[in-house]
């Protein structure tokens, strides 16, 4: 089976980098093309100089040549530049699989509407672990639905611009919708001065940032004379660079659709 067609965006970003090291590393796929935004240092450099590698792409600003031999595009950026992404990958026929947190309700809408012409992962965590601990999730909060207080701890490195973060937003979903409540409603993100008591329904987030953590999530069910927490660490990005290829993977025979990594991991 020939390799499948790789083109990355955000060359110089800390998953963009991670990426194009796991697409070198992985030979069911082949690197074909590299975006970077035009006023990058990068652009026309060996998209493998940083790892003391010649791989023959350079790095370009051109994306409807960075994506004119792929067959998907991986995006971990920021919510504006894969929306512009998304454009030009949709006009060529190139699936995408897309990292990228912090999209507002109006820019996933955006995604959907694409989903009808090229198919698409999004998925705020790609890595394997945080996908079963959603599994797990699922599981303690319909079973401690009534009694336990429900509380999302998230802690990222400092450069991190969006909170809480996608995953923390998913775990908060995924919980809410196993007690049959509306996230929406019961969100409470951050606390400060008299708050008064805790509203049992309520869902609260809490966010720590913070030198180099590459992510950590704990969900916290807190009910009386006992706690259960369920947690999830990321020590790389090693395993999101990972499930993002397997999902540009399982995105190979998909004519269109939005899908999302419980669908590429079988988890539904
Ligand atoms: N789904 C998952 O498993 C994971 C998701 N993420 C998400 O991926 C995203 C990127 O994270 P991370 O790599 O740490 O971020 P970085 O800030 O390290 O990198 C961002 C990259 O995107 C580029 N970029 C920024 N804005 C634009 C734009 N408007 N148009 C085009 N390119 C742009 C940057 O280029 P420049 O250098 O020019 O600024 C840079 O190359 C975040 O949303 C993060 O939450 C992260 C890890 C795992
Ligand atoms: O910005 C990051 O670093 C990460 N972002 C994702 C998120 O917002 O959930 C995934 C992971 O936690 C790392």
């Amino acid at each position: 089976m020939s390799a499948l067609k790789i083109a990355l965006a955000g060359a110089s970003g800390r998953m963009g980098r991670m990426l194009i090291e796991t697409v070198l590393a992985t030979p069911s796929v082949q690197l074909v093309g590299v975006y970077e935004r035009a006023n990058s240092a990068l652009i026309g450099q060996d998209a493998g100089a940083f790892l003391g590698q010649r791989t023959g792409v350079s790095v370009s600003n051109e994306m409807h040549a960075v994506l004119a031999a792929a067959d998907c595009l991986i995006d971990f950026t920021r919510p504006e530049g894969t929306l512009a992404h998304l454009q030009a990958a949709s006009e060529h026929g190139v699936k995408l699989v897309i990292g990228t947190t912090g999209f507002t309700p109006a820019q996933r809408a955006e995604i959907e509407a694409a989903a009808s012409r090229v198919p698409i992962v999004l998925a705020p965590n790609m890595s394997v672990g945080v996908n079963v601990t959603f599994k797990l999730l699922e599981l303690a909060a319909r079973l401690l639905a009534s009694d336990y207080d429900i509380e999302i701890i998230e802690a990222h490195h400092r450069h991190k611009v969006d909170a809480p973060s996608g995953t923390a937003l998913k775990m908060g979903e995924i919980v809410a919708q196993a007690v049959g409540r509306d996230l929406a409603e019961v969100a409470v993100y951050g606390r400060e001065g008299v708050t008064g008591e805790r509203k049992p329904s309520t869902i609260g987030f809490a966010t720590v940032r913070g030198g180099d953590i590459v992510g950590d999530h704990t969900v916290l069910f807190a009910g009386a004379g006992e706690r259960i927490e369920i947690t999830h660490k990321s020590a790389s990005r090693v395993s999101y660079a990972q499930g993002a290829l397997r999902a540009a993977h399982f995105l190979a025979d998909k004519p269109n659709g939005l899908f999302d990594m419980q669908d590429v991991l079988g988890l539904r």
